[in-house]
């Protein structure tokens, strides 16, 4: 059995449309308009023990409604969800004593008091034995290098601080499977750098499963091997890494070196990505490679050549560009873009 299996999870929220300023409240006493958002549709995937999957999506997408049914925060609309061989919203001791949910965007620990104060209480919510829990804090604050932070008041910790206890708290009870919600949101660089190393390090040791949303590319590209896409709550890619670029970028990068600079035309073939006294990258489309390497290479006293694949995080970005856009259109010619849902055109 996998560690993670849903099938056709959906959740519709229904909420009040209020009319604008006194008299639509007083409308409202009345009458009054609901509007449904389909924020997940039919949401199908299985995650086997140990993998790490990046799940991404644009704002609004539906990755947090999904990531809050899978910890019993939201009861589904319809259909079906395992985590652990425990369906979540009925929220079984059993369960919520394996899995843990980490919301970049939220605390979970008490503002006013020393982080430790909050794991001490952990500790007695989980009936962590004293011995394990001095072992485990040792443990996680060396990874994370905060040991000397836990007597600090939370309130006083700076943002990358406060998140390295809030992954201690997330994981002092050892859990099998752990829902990241945006753990780097905001985070300096090196913060940034220092929660991705601890990651794939415990991932590694642990075979721990992990969900991460991040809308910062590198967490992805250093941790997934795996991601799942979705927009409008539906599912439209659930594959390798690697396979993004196959399935989705447009275009290729053609660099080239010239001995005596750059004295080519290049109107028409693509357009100039970089440019140097020796040098140009064009980003051609993927179909038109051979034919503007031929023409180059006939028009122009070329000494180097080479063809690259775009970085991925582009092509993720230009397709979430891309996603929004369409959203944006459909917003714009008067529909409502969470009770439409036509499949995305990229499917
Ligand atoms: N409690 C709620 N009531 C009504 N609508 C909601 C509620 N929570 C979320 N939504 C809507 O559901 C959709 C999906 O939201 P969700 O927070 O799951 O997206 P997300 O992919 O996590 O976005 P982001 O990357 O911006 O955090 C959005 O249109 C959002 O406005």
């Amino acid at each position: 059995m996998s560690a993670i299996e849903t099938k056709e999870l959906t959740k519709v929220y229904r909420t009040y449309k209020k009319a604008p300023g006194l008299w639509g409240a007083v409308k409202g006493l009345g009458k009054r308009d609901y509007q449904e958002v389909r924020a997940a549709d039919g949401v199908t995937f299985s995650i086997e023990e140990g993998e790490f999957v990046g799940f991404l999506g644009p704002n609004g997408a539906g990755k947090t409604t999904v990531l809050k049914m899978l910890s019993g925060l939201l009861n589904p609309t319809s259909g079906t969800a395992q985590v652990l061989g425990f369906t979540p919203w009925e929220r079984k001791d059993a369960m919520k004593r394996q899995f843990s949910l980490l919301m970049g965007q939220k605390n979970a620990l008490w503002w006013d008091l020393p982080a430790r104060e909050s794991l001490e209480l952990n500790r007695a919510i989980y009936g962590i034995e004293r011995g394990s829990f001095t072992k485990i804090v040792g443990e996680l604050t060396e990874l994370l290098d905060c040991a000397d932070k836990l007597d600090v008041m939370v309130r006083e910790l700076s943002l990358g601080e406060r998140m390295k206890m809030e992954l201690i708290a997330a994981l002092l009870h050892s859990p099998r499977v752990l829902f990241l919600d945006e753990p780097t949101i905001g985070l300096d660089v090196t913060s940034q750098k220092k929660v991705r190393e601890f990651l794939r390090h415990y991932n590694g040791d642990r075979k721990i499963v992990t969900m991460l949303t991040s809308h910062y590319m590198q967490d992805i590209e250093e941790l997934c091997a795996r991601v799942i896409i979705i927009d409008n709550g539906r599912i439209f890619f659930d594959g390798p890494l690697s396979a993004i670029i196959d399935r989705f970028a447009t275009h290729k990068i053609v660099g080239l070196s010239f001995a005596n600079g750059v004295d080519c035309d290049f109107a028409g073939l693509g357009e100039i990505v970089e440019r140097t006294p020796g040098s140009i990258r064009l980003k051609v489309p993927r179909g038109k490679v051979a034919e503007t390497c031929r023409e180059v290479l006939g028009a122009c006293k070329v000494t180097d050549l080479n063809v690259e694949e775009p970085p991925v995080e582009e092509v993720i970005r230009q397709l979430f560009h891309e996603q929004e856009g369409v959203t944006a259109g459909k917003i714009s010619q008067g529909k409502t873009s969470n009770t439409q849902h036509p499949t995305p055109n990229i499917q």
